[in-house]
C-alpha cells in the first residue's frame, strides 16, 4: 500500500468559541479523489483553508509525506494547489494575464500552453477580453484552466463546481478521475452531486466528524 500524501491527526478547529470539529484524522493516498462533505457551515471551506495554510486557528498534526508540514512547508506549497470558493481572478485583467498570474512563482510556462490551457476550458476566443466582461460561469473557468496545467500533486479544490454549466461539470468530474488515475490526489468539496467510481468521502456534521472509507 503507498504512503499517504496527506495525513491529519487529531485536527481541532474553533470558531468564534464554537468547535467547528475536533479528534479528526484522516489519511489522503496517492490516486484518490476524496469529497469534502457537511451542512452549510460545517466547516468545509476552513478545513481545506487549513489545510492550503491560509488559517492558523487549529491544532493537532499535518503530514506530508510522512513528514510534518511544519518543517516542510515550502516544500509541502509546491506540491499543493489550492482553488478557493471565489474563482480567484483579477477582473481588469484576461484570462491570459490572470493565468500567467496563476503561474508565477511555480513554473515557467509559454503563452501557446496558457492559450491552450484556456482553449480546453472553453474559452476559446475569450483569452484577451478583461475578465469583467466574462459570465460567471466564464469567470470560473479561468480559475479552472489552473487545473489544466497543473502538475503539483495534491489538489484542494473549494465549490470548483459553481456556475458551471453541465458540459463543464462532465469536463471536471473527468479531470479529477484523471488526476487520481495519474497518482495525483483531490480533495474537494461541492454542494453539486458529486459521486466519481471510487470516490471517498469525509463527512463534517454538526455532531463531529465521520470518516466513511
Ligand atoms: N471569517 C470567519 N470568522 C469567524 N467565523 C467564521 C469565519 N468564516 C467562517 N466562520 C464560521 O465557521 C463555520 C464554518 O464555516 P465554513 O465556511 O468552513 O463552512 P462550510 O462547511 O464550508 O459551509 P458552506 O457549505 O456554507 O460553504 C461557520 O459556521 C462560521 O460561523
Amino acid at each position: 500500500m503507498s504512503e499517504p500524501l496527506l495525513q491529519a491527526v487529531n485536527l481541532q478547529c474553533e470558531r468564534d468559541k464554537r468547535i467547528l470539529f475536533r479528534e479528526l484524522s484522516f489519511s489522503i493516498l496517492p490516486g484518490t479523489v476524496t469529497r469534502v462533505e457537511g451542512p452549510n457551515g460545517s466547516g468545509k471551506t476552513t478545513l481545506l483553508r487549513m489545510l492550503a495554510g491560509l488559517n492558523d486557528a487549529w491544532t493537532g498534526e499535518l503530514n506530508w509525506c510522512g513528514s510534518s508540514i511544519a518543517n516542510q512547508r515550502e516544500v509541502f506549497l509546491r506540491n499543493m494547489l489550492y482553488l478557493g470558493h471565489r474563482p480567484g481572478i483579477k477582473p481588469l485583467l484576461t484570462p491570459m494575464e490572470n493565468l500567467r498570474a496563476l503561474m508565477a512563482g511555480r513554473r515557467p510556462v509559454s503563452d501557446a500552453v496558457l492559450r491552450q490551457a484556456l482553449q480546453g476550458t472553453g474559452l476559446s476566443g475569450f483569452e484577451d477580453v478583461p475578465c469583467r466582461n466574462l459570465s460567471a460561469g466564464q469567470q470560473r473557468r479561468v480559475a479552472l484552466a489552473r487545473l489544466l496545467i497543473a502538475d503539483e500533486p495534491l489538489w484542494l479544490l473549494d465549490e470548483v463546481f459553481t456556475a458551471i454549466d453541465a458540459d463543464g461539470v462532465t469536463a471536471l468530474e473527468a479531470l479529477l478521475q484523471q488526476r487520481a488515475a495519474e497518482g495525483g490526489a483531490v480533495l474537494v468539496t461541492t454542494h453539486h452531486d458529486l459521486a466519481l467510481p471510487g470516490m471517498q468521502r469525509l463527512t463534517l456534521g454538526a455532531g463531529g466528524v465521520t470518516d466513511e472509507r
